[in-house]
């Protein structure tokens, strides 16, 4: 065999073996550290055990390990099978050189490729190698359709595929961020392909690859230099990404060095120690270019970015990107910058003081004894100012001084009282101190920089820098200032990722990532789920794999409980008006380290767009229910959490039942619930909050756990009982007048909504009934009125009224919701009738599973299985490339239809969660809907969780059974089971 099966190897392979010259077959796997391949084995039929030998750096012999690598092949489109593999094995030579293996997507790369198969590996392309990624391959297995010709491979031991990483760093913290791209899925699924053909859109005229993957943000103590090096080293973050080349580390072809871009003093004084313990040198960005660049960017980019926070009440500020300059960028790390900045690029340091975070550690490590910046920061919440502050009362025998508008409480001179006490230091508790200098402190800042921003007729002001570190007193006090000293005309606002501008800002100085274009609706922020970074701080060892997660998640639960702790409440504070009052945060259950969650990871996805036929998109927000207000937030919670031994047992079964299916289930309701309860505490921590995204996070935190889709089977079950009952139905509605159908087709879309798993009442309807039982008493419900009842009117847009002719709709946009009957009986029927009036449908699905809702790779299949029972469907759906005609089998024709075939598509929504965010969503989504004059959203996540108050450039029809009592009184004013069906106009 040898030759044919090592092609097929290579072909099957691509990515993880190649031959690299005629004489000898070298295998690569990765672009790789391998050194010398060992041998093969085979385990039994379908996986192959690899051994080599591993030499961590060329220059050091001794640094050589001997690994292991399991390739699982269950042989597909491979046609060898057991022999092939055990003579390419064979084949083999014992020890073996490899090569460098060139990047194979990039032109130049190929050049290079072959340049490198016509010569003898060097040392130098040896040397070349060590600065790729080291692949994991162990575990790897071929996922997905095994019939398929080049299958993909997973590799679950991987860790993120790494492309870029970029550091600030500071005095006291070196900052972290860095890029991991992800795979989107297969570039050749045909349905995607077709409807990119159908709808003509295209990806524009970039200049570089479109990347989809995710931002993370992690930090460390600058004297811990060397867990930031171990993390760093374990992530493999210095070496570029595969498939990369373009924007990989600016290092010119040829060149050793791999060059990382740094900003802060540690970018000179650190050189060295990244040099030699990773080989990487530092290539320094000046600091302010890179915060400016880094408050700009996070300022556009990042929806909830920017808020202001009052007396402990914290609220998202919508900043529009297109009148974000001038502002004033206030940066509080040792010392204090103030920056004016007026656009990209464009800045000017107008101010700063040398009194700022380095002052308060270090007054308060000299005078408290505190070992760390947060146990200093932490005493400040028990103190009380008063034992050590000079206060007007102290002045004014108690009095407020009320001519010029200060009270007794207000602080006259920081630290003044203990100039008349004659008490030693000792004498002082170290809490007092800690909190009056840190108000000394942020009320100066606060101060200084509302008079810079008045000098120059700034209104906004943005505080950043690690000094705040979402400290709810901090941020208190310099609001307070700025408020005061304005007299409430200019507003302090924080930033969420406040610590990382200046780490963005290097991250934004590598030329030709691809990612200087970004737009705001392509950054899309998910929630930090169980790893040990979270939020920028590191909670223990960097994770490998999956395994190493959940068990981190065990840990979690102890620490967690730590981590959602509230502190100590202190006494009530001091009141009057005007002057320098306590703020009163420091009371309430914010934490001194509330920032420790607050970062989500920053997911790039490029495919997402503004919906266009949103009415008013800036204007737009998704959520019904607002979650800021804590009874709701509570209710839902409650709700949730009473869902999940359901979803973890649906989920565990998904998986097969296994123990490792049950660890992960575990694991994933420790994640959650700790999630669950972190928003409790603190509903903002992740951003805004609505149910949706709450509905979101617990899809999110599933795919973390590798669940992708926990109601399959369920699924699959539904679809078939109600594909066996639609030919029945399809008559019975081809019996009715034009009236009594477009009736019935709504009706039986509203009946068919019960099927929802995601909905306790259906849940337990579920365990009394069959799916046909379910199904034909919602439907002998279906009395009208409904609840919200424009069906009128919308029977007059589609059949006309009276002599008046109804216009013909070009293009209907059908958002389904759940599987089975819902689709089936609902959907399906009603996109049947609007194809049989020559309007073109779209089904518009979810681009990943979310409880038991249809996806758009489901639908083709299901279409098809419809389509051989109706003509209509069949037409329509060759007529949009969802089936071709030799699949169908017809057996029925109505007379009545269009000769210019009117046809059915589908496409993806560009979302994995049962509601829908229309600032979000799939290109080719965006695409069909530039021609659609009517949607229809149909089930209560899509319709009235999300988008209930939504207005559209088109016709809206919102469709849905309202499955919970609560938001049925709440919304509706009716009882759970009520139905809606609103009808607006377009806006
Ligand atoms: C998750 C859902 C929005 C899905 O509803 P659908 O969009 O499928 O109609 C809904 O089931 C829901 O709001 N469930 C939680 C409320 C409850 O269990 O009563
Ligand atoms: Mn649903």
């Amino acid at each position: 065999m040898g030759r044919a099966c090592w092609n097929s190897l290579q072909r099957t392979f691509p990515d993880l073996a190649r031959a690299e010259s005629q004489s000898c077959q070298p295998l690569i796997v990765s672009p790789p550290v391998i050194r010398e391949f060992i041998w093969g084995e085979v385990d039994c039929r379908s996986s192959v055990s690899i051994f080599y030998h591993l030499k961590l750096d060329p220059q050091e012999r001794q640094k050589r390990e001997l690994r292991r690598i399991t390739v699982t092949l269950t042989v597909g489109g491979w046609q060898q099978g057991e022999g092939g593999l055990v003579d390419l094995m064979a084949d083999l030579p014992k020890t073996h050189q490899i090569a460098q293996l060139p990047n194979k997507s990039e032109d130049k790369d190929n050049d290079k490729e072959k340049e490198e198969k016509d010569t003898a590996p060097s040392a130098n392309q040896m040397h070349r190698s060590s600065s790729r990624p080291q692949l994991d391959v162990s575990g790897a297995a071929i996922q997905g359709n095994f019939e398929e010709r080049n299958p993909t491979i997973l590799l679950p031991n991987q860790s993120d595929d790494i492309s870029h990483l970029a550091l600030d760093l500071g005095g006291s913290l070196i900052k972290l961020v860095y890029f991991s791209r992800h795979e989107d899925q297969p570039a050749d699924d045909k349905r995607k392909k077709r409807m990119k053909e159908k709808l003509g859109f295209s990806n524009g005229t970039r200049r570089y690859r479109i990347l989809g993957g995710r931002l993370h943000f992690v930090k460390f103590e600058t004297s811990k230099v060397n867990e930031c090096l171990d993390f760093i080293s374990s992530k493999q973050l210095h070496r570029g990404g595969k498939d990369s080349p373009s924007w990989c580390s600016g290092t010119p072809a040829g060149e050793n060095a791999t060059i990382i871009k740094a900003t802060g003093g540690g970018a000179y004084k650190c050189a060295d120690i990244f040099k030699e313990r990773l080989g990487v040198s530092l290539d320094k960005e000046d600091e302010m270019d890179c915060l400016v660049a880094g408050a700009n960017f996070l300022l556009k980019a990042i929806r909830h970015e920017a808020f202001t926070h009052m007396e402990g009440h914290k609220e998202f500020v919508q900043i529009d990107g297109n009148d974000l300059f001038p502002y004033l960028l206030v940066n509080i790390g040792s010392g204090v910058s103030m920056i004016k900045v007026d656009g990209d690029g464009s800045f000017q340091r107008v101010s700063g003081t040398n009194v700022g975070g380095g002052t308060y550690w270090g007054l308060g490590r000299l005078l408290t004894k505190c070992k760390s910046f947060d146990e200093l920061l932490e005493l400040s919440q028990r103190g009380d100012n008063r034992a050590v502050d000079m206060l007007v009362g102290d002045i004014y025998g108690g009095m407020d001084y009320s001519k010029i508008g200060l009270s007794a409480s207000t602080i006259a001179s920081s630290f003044g009282k203990t100039v008349s006490e004659n008490k030693e230091l000792s004498d002082y508790r170290p809490e007092d101190i800690s909190l009056s200098l840190l108000r000394m402190i942020s009320y100066n800042i606060g101060q200084i920089s509302y008079l810079n921003a008045l000098r120059y007729g700034i209104k906004r002001i943005f505080f950043g820098g690690f000094f705040i570190r979402g400290h709810a007193y901090t941020m208190d006090t310099i609001s307070f200032a700025v408020h005061f000293w304005s007299q409430g005309q200019a507003q302090a606002m924080f930033l969420r990722h406040e610590g990382f501008l200046g780490a963005l800002g290097a991250f934004m100085s590598y030329e030709k990532h691809g990612l200087d274009d970004l737009m705001a609706h392509q950054l899309v922020e998910r929630f930090p789920m169980g790893a040990p970074y979270v939020g920028g701080r590191i909670h223990g060892p960097p994770l490998g794999d999956l395994n190493e997660k959940i068990s981190w998640m065990e840990k979690f639960v102890q620490k967690g409980t730590e981590i959602i702790a509230p502190v100590p409440m202190v006494p009530p504070g001091t009141t009057g008006v005007g002057g320098f009052e306590r703020p009163s945060s420091r009371g309430d259950s914010l934490r001194s380290d509330a920032s420790t969650l607050n970062i989500g990871v920053l997911h790039l996805v490029p495919t997402l767009e503004v919906f266009p036929l949103l009415a008013d998109p800036k204007a737009y927000e998704p959520n019904t229910v607002d979650l800021s207000d804590h009874g709701e937030l509570e209710y839902w919670f409650t709700v949730l959490k009473e869902h999940l031994p359901d979803l973890v047992d649906k989920a565990v079964a998904s998986e097969g039942g296994t123990d490792d299916a049950k660890r992960r289930g575990d694991a994933f309701a420790r994640a959650f619930s700790a999630h669950l309860a972190r928003l409790m505490e603190e509903p903002a921590a992740y951003g805004k909050l609505g149910l949706a995204n709450l509905l979101e996070l617990r899809e999110e935190c599933l795919r973390e756990f590798q669940f992708f889709d926990a109601y399959r089977t369920i699924k699959q079950r539904e679809n078939e009982a109600s594909l066996a009952v639609l030919p029945d139905l399809l008559m019975e509605l081809d019996g009715l007048d034009e009236e009594a159908r477009l009736l019935s087709l709504i009706e039986g879309v509203l009946a068919a909504n019960i099927f929802d798993w995601g909905s306790r009442a259906c849940v337990d309807l579920y365990h009394k009934g069959t799916i046909i039982e379910i199904y034909r008493m919602s439907r002998k419900k279906m009395q009208r009125p409904w609840r919200v009842d424009d069906f009128d009117m919308f029977k007059e847009r589609i059949l006309g009224s009276g002599e008046l002719k109804a216009k013909p709709l070009k293009r209907a946009l059908l958002f389904v919701d759940n599987s089975g009957a819902d689709v089936v009986l609902g959907m399906l029927p009603l996109a049947r009738e609007f194809l049989r009036r020559g309007t073109e449908v779209v089904l518009v699905a979810n681009s990943l599973p979310a409880l038991n809702d249809l996806t758009a790779n489901e639908l083709p299949e299901i279409v098809a299985e419809a389509a051989k029972h109706c003509d209509i469907l069949r037409k329509a759906a060759e007529a949009g490339g969802l089936i071709v005609d030799a699949m169908i089998n017809i057996q029925d024709s109505p007379k009545e239809h269009s000769s210019s075939i009117a046809p059915l598509m589908v496409v993806e929504n560009g979302c994995g969660s049962p509601c829908i965010d229309f600032r979000q969503v799939s290109s080719e989504l965006a695409a069909a809907a530039k021609e659609a004059d009517l949607i229809i959203l149909e089930g209560m996540g899509r319709s009235l969780h999300t988008n209930f108050n939504a207005r559209f450039k088109c016709d809206a029809l919102k469709l849905a059974m309202v499955k919970n009592q609560r938001l049925a009184e709440k919304l509706v004013q009716g009882n759970i089971y009520d139905c809606v069906c609103r009808y607006e106009r377009a806006s």
